[in-house]
């Protein structure tokens, strides 16, 4: 097994999450090795692989084995635009280029000069900026919105997918010419399910990340669970494998995590059916159904903020009772107030009890 260490670069210092990466199967030392070779050079990578693999984590890897590693990564989701904003973003804008741009604005290119710019999901580009990309590629210079100067660039470019580009070029969706000039080497990451060696090293490294963060002391796995680890197909990769590891912390609280402690997809589809919504569900079935599952799920920010604002409604729904609060959620008393302390609905006072905060007395539900 290689468990790597890496310091992110300045610029990743804010937005890096894992520093260390586990390579333990023979697959995924062999693609290790691969990126090695291939990092140094200043071509451009397309990695390819379902969602969840870890082509995000092995961009910042190549950025970071490579000669640019001092200058920024600069990632983004190339699915998460609208056509317009997605050009805005890429190539920048001057002020009054469209409405609403008040300002000048430098793109993901300016951004990443000197670095690597990492695109995710391209094929999810629309065609009339999949055009307007090669042309920045080949000519290795921006033109913003609304300005005629040319402004050069020094940028690798790493993309991502996780769909079959040869197939969208078949349907016309995608530009052959694109496709060559990002695909001058490819790295191509296999789901979880056939690197069985990374499932239980991987499985480790997260325990010891989230106990860290929860500040556990050491907890260990039962060969049962092992076993029923290994024998998940893992449909969501490494992210769901993370967000299984994170919410088992989170739900139990003992040493050692049996195979009952592990809520894997299966067997939340079985939960669902025989808990599917009535028509006389009551509220506080549904809000423990919907809280259940946003553990379950990464969605980032908006997971964090709607996971908040759930346990601020259901605390204040319950009087400022704690052990109301967690039968409610299906939580434990401890992980409820350690979560309520997070969000900032319990302080601290100077005698180190713990008050809810009095000043606030509305229910917050934005998110
Ligand atoms: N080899 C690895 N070692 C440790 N953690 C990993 C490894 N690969 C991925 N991860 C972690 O798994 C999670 C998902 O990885 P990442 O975001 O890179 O996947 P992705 O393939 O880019 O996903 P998507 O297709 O949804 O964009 C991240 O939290 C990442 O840190």
């Amino acid at each position: 097994m290689q468990l790597l260490t890496l310091p992110p670069s300045p610029a990743l210092a804010t937005s890096v999450r894992a520093t260390a990466q586990v390579f333990a199967d023979p697959k995924s030392q062999a693609l290790l090795a691969h990126l090695q070779q291939i990092a140094p050079s200043d071509a451009s990578v397309l990695i390819i692989g379902e969602t969840g693999t870890g082509k995000e984590l092995v961009a910042r890897h190549v950025h970071n084995l490579s000669k640019r590693r001092g200058g920024p990564f600069v990632a983004v989701n190339c699915g998460a635009f609208s056509e317009n904003l997605v050009e805005a973003e890429l190539f920048g804008h001057e002020k009054g280029a469209f409405t609403g741009a008040l300002s000048a604005k430098a793109g993901w290119f300016e951004a990443a000069n000197g670095g690597t710019l990492f695109l995710d999901e391209i094929g999810d580009l629309p065609l009339a900026i999949q055009v307007k990309l090669l042309r920045v590629l080949q000519e290795r210079e921006v033109v913003r919105l609304g300005s005629r100067k040319s402004i050069p660039i020094d940028v690798r470019v790493l993309a991502a997918t996780n769909v079959q580009l040869e197939k969208a070029i078949n349907a016309g969706n995608f530009r052959e010419d694109l496709y060559y000039r990002l695909n001058v080497v490819s790295l191509e990451l296999a789901p979880l399910r056939e690197r069985p060696g990374d499932v239980l090293p991987l499985v480790r490294h997260f325990i010891g990340e989230y106990s860290r963060r929860l500040g556990y002391s050491e907890i260990a796995l039962d060969r049962d669970a092992e076993e029923k680890l290994l024998a998940y197909s893992w449909p969501g990769n490494i992210r769901e494998l993370e967000n299984v590891i994170h919410h088992t912390l989170l739900i139990c609280r003992n040493d050692l995590i049996r195979a009952a402690d592990l809520h894997l997809s299966n067997l939340r589809i079985e939960r669902q059916e025989e808990t599917a919504p009535s028509a006389d569900e009551s509220a506080e079935a549904l809000l423990q159904r919907a809280f259940q599952k946003l553990f379950e799920e990464d969605c980032g920010a908006l997971h964090a903020r709607v996971e908040a604002a759930l346990l601020r409604t259901a605390y204040r729904f319950c009087h400022c009772n704690q052990v109301h609060t967690a039968n409610l959620l299906g939580l434990s008393r401890n992980v409820t107030r350690a979560q309520l302390i997070r969000i900032g609905e319990l302080v601290v006072n100077k005698r180190r009890s713990l008050l809810p905060p009095t000043s606030r007395r509305r229910v917050d539900l934005s998110i």
